[in-house]
C-alpha cells in the first residue's frame, strides 16, 4: 500500500537489476500478479482484448496474455501503435511466440467483453498523440469492461492531469505501489477500483496508505490504572459570539475521542451555548499564551474564530510556547514558523491551503500530495490537507493518505469535530504521526458507517457524538 512516483519506479527497476533481479523477471511477476487478480472476475466465455503499447507497459500485457491463453481464455493480443521497442518487452514477445501464441491485427471493428489497457504506464507523457487518443477514445465507447495496467492510459502518473481522451478504467492494477495520481484530482476518477500488485521487491517508500491494520496496531488500548489526568488537560481555543457551534462540535470530537480533561477558551456568550452540549468541559475567558505549556498538554485553536491582528499576535506568542499546537480554520494564515521542538499541525481544506500557499485550488487538487509535503518540510510542521483522500504530510518528508470518509462529510462543522479529535488524539497516542493519522481515519470511518444505514444526505457534525463511541470500540477491540 505504498506510493511511488514514476521517477522512483524507474530507480527501483534499475536497482533491482543491479541486485540481480532482472526486468524480465519483474515483468513476469507483474503479468502473473495481474492474471491472478483478474481471474476471479473473468467468465471463461468472455472475450478479452489486450491492447499493448510499445514500452514495458505493453510487455506486462504480453505476459498477461500468455497466462490467459495458458488457461484457455478467449484472448487476443494486439499492438495498435506498433510492435514493442523495449528489450524486455521484446524478450517476452519472443517467449510468447515461442509458446506458439499469435499476435492479432488491431481493428476498430474488434468486439470484446473486456479490454485490457496495456498501452502506457509510468513512461507516458501527456498529451496523448493523436493515433493513441483515437484508440483510447475507442476503448471508452466500446462498452467493454476496462482493466488498466499500472495507470489508465492518458492519466499522468505523478500529477492529477488527464488527457481529454484518457481511458476510463473499471479496474486498475498498480504495479509495486500506487502512483500519486490515484489520489489526485481529476486523475483519480479514471482509475476505477485500484489494487496493488506485488512484483517481489521490498517496499521502501516514505508514503503509504493508512490502513485498518495500522489503526488497530496503533490506537491506544485502555490500560487499567488511569485517571482523568492520565491523558493531560487539553485546551481548545474556539468559538465566538457569532460562531459558538464550532467550539461545541470540536468539543464533541475531543470528548468522544478520549480527552481526559478539556478546557475551552471562548466568549462568555458562546460558553452558554457550548456548556449544555459539552457539560464535561470547563471554560477560560482570559487565556494567556505565556505559561500555557505548564497547564496544558496540547492546544487546538481556530474553529469559530475570526482571523484578525489580535488573533495573529496571540498565535505568534503561542508558537513560542513548548506545547503541541493544532491550527485550524480562523487560525490558518500565512506566517513564518520558527524552529520549535513541540509539534504544530495545520488542518486546511483546499481553499484554506490556497490562501496559505497562494496557489489556486485546482492546482492544489492536482498536486495535493507534493504540495502538502513541500509545505510540511519547509515549515517543519504536519499538514492535514482535508477532503477526499486526505493527505497527512509529516515534516520529515514522509506521509500517509487516508481513504476513509465520503461526501456525507462535506458539511459545515465536520472539520471542527476533526480538530477536536486531533486534540484528544495527540494526548493519548505514543506516536504523534499515528495520532494524527488515526484521528483522520476514524473521523472518515464514522461517516462510512453512517452512510451504510442513512445514506449520505443527513449526516450532521453533531452525529459524531454517537458515532465515535461505536467506531472507536470497533477499532480498539
Ligand atoms: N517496477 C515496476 O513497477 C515495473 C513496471 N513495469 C511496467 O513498465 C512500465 C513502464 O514502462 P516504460 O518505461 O517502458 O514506459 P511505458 O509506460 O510503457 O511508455 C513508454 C511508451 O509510451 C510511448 N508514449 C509516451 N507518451 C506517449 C504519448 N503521449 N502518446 C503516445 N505514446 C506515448 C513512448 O513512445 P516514444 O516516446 O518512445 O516514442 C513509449 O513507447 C510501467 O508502467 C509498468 O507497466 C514492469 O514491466 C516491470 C517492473
Ligand atoms: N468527499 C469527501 N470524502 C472524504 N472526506 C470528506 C469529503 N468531503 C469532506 N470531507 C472531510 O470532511 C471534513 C470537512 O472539513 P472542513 O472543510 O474544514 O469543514 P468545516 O470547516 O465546515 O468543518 C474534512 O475532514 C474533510 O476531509
Ligand atoms: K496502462
Amino acid at each position: 500500500m505504498h506510493l511511488y512516483t514514476s521517477q522512483q519506479i524507474k530507480a527501483i527497476d534499475k536497482r533491482a537489476e543491479q541486485m540481480g533481479m532482472s526486468l524480465f523477471a519483474l515483468m513476469e511477476n507483474a503479468g502473473n500478479g495481474i492474471y491472478r487478480k483478474l481471474m476471479p472476475l473473468l467468465n471463461k466465455s468472455e472475450k478479452v482484448l489486450i491492447l499493448a503499447g510499445k514500452g514495458n507497459n505493453g510487455g506486462d500485457g504480453i505476459v498477461l496474455t500468455r497466462y490467459l491463453k495458458n488457461n484457455g481464455n478467449h484472448v487476443k493480443l494486439v499492438f495498435p501503435t506498433g510492435e514493442p521497442k523495449t528489450p524486455t518487452a521484446l524478450e517476452h514477445l519472443a517467449f510468447y511466440q515461442a509458446c506458439g501464441y499469435e499476435v492479432s491485427e488491431f481493428s476498430f471493428d474488434l468486439k470484446a467483453d473486456w479490454v485490457i489497457d496495456a498501452l502506457l504506464g509510468v513512461g507516458s507523457q501527456l498529451p496523448l498523440r493523436e493515433n493513441l487518443a483515437q484508440i483510447t477514445a475507442w476503448i471508452n465507447q466500446s462498452g467493454a469492461k476496462v482493466a488498466a495496467i499500472d495507470l489508465p492510459t492518458g492519466v499522468s502518473s505523478d500529477e492529477g492531469d488527464i488527457d481529454e481522451y484518457a481511458v476510463q478504467a473499471d479496474y486498475t492494477y498498480a504495479l509495486h505501489g500506487f502512483k500519486p495520481s490515484a489520489f489526485l484530482f481529476p486523475s483519480s476518477q479514471n482509475y476505477g477500483e485500484v489494487s496493488v500488485i506485488d512484483i517481489g521487491i521490498r517496499q521502501d517508500s516514505g508514503w503509504r496508505v493508512w490502513r485498518d491494520e495500522d489503526v488497530r496496531k496503533t490506537l491506544p488500548k485502555p490500560t487499567g490504572n488511569t485517571h482523568k489526568g492520565t491523558f493531560g488537560t487539553n485546551l481548545l481555543i474556539a468559538g465566538s459570539d457569532e460562531m459558538p457551534g464550532s467550539a461545541a462540535l470540536a468539543a464533541i470530537g475531543a470528548l468522544r475521542f478520549g480527552t481526559g480533561k478539556l478546557t475551552i477558551a471562548t466568549t462568555k456568550h458562546a460558553s452558554t451555548i457550548i456548556g449544555p452540549l459539552a457539560p464535561e468541559a470547563t471554560f477560560s475567558f482570559d487565556v494567556k499564551s505565556a505559561g500555557i505549556a505548564d497547564q496544558y498538554l496540547s492546544v487546538a485553536i481556530g474553529p469559530g474564530l475570526n482571523p484578525d491582528d489580535e488573533l495573529e499576535t496571540f498565535i505568534k506568542d503561542l508558537l513560542d510556547q513548548p506545547v503541541a499546537i493544532i491550527l485550524d480554520a480562523g487560525a490558518l494564515s500565512q506566517r513564518k514558523y520558527n524552529d520549535r521542538q513541540a509539534p504544530v499541525i495545520i488542518t486546511p481544506h483546499p481553499g484554506e491551503f490556497s490562501r496559505l500557499t497562494g496557489k489556486r485550488s485546482v492546482e492544489i487538487q492536482k498536486n495535493r500530495i507534493s504540495f502538502a509535503s513541500q509545505y510540511a518540510v519547509e515549515n517543519g510542521l504536519m499538514v492535514v490537507l482535508k477532503g477526499k483522500y486526505t493527505v497527512i504530510a509529516y515534516p520529515d518528508g514522509t506521509g500517509v493518505i487516508n481513504l476513509t470518509g465520503n461526501r456525507a462529510l462535506s458539511k459545515g462543522g465536520t472539520g471542527d469535530t476533526l480538530t477536536g479529535m486531533l486534540l484528544a488524539s495527540i494526548g493519548t497516542h505514543q506516536s504523534i504521526k499515528a495520532a494524527v493519522a488515526n484521528a483522520v481515519f476514524i473521523h472518515g470511518a464514522c461517516a462510512n458507517d453512517w452512510v451504510k444505514e442513512n445514506g449520505d444526505q443527513a449526516l450532521s457534525a453533531h452525529d459524531f457524538d454517537r458515532l465515535l463511541p461505536k467506531i472507536c470500540r470497533h477499532y480498539s477491540s
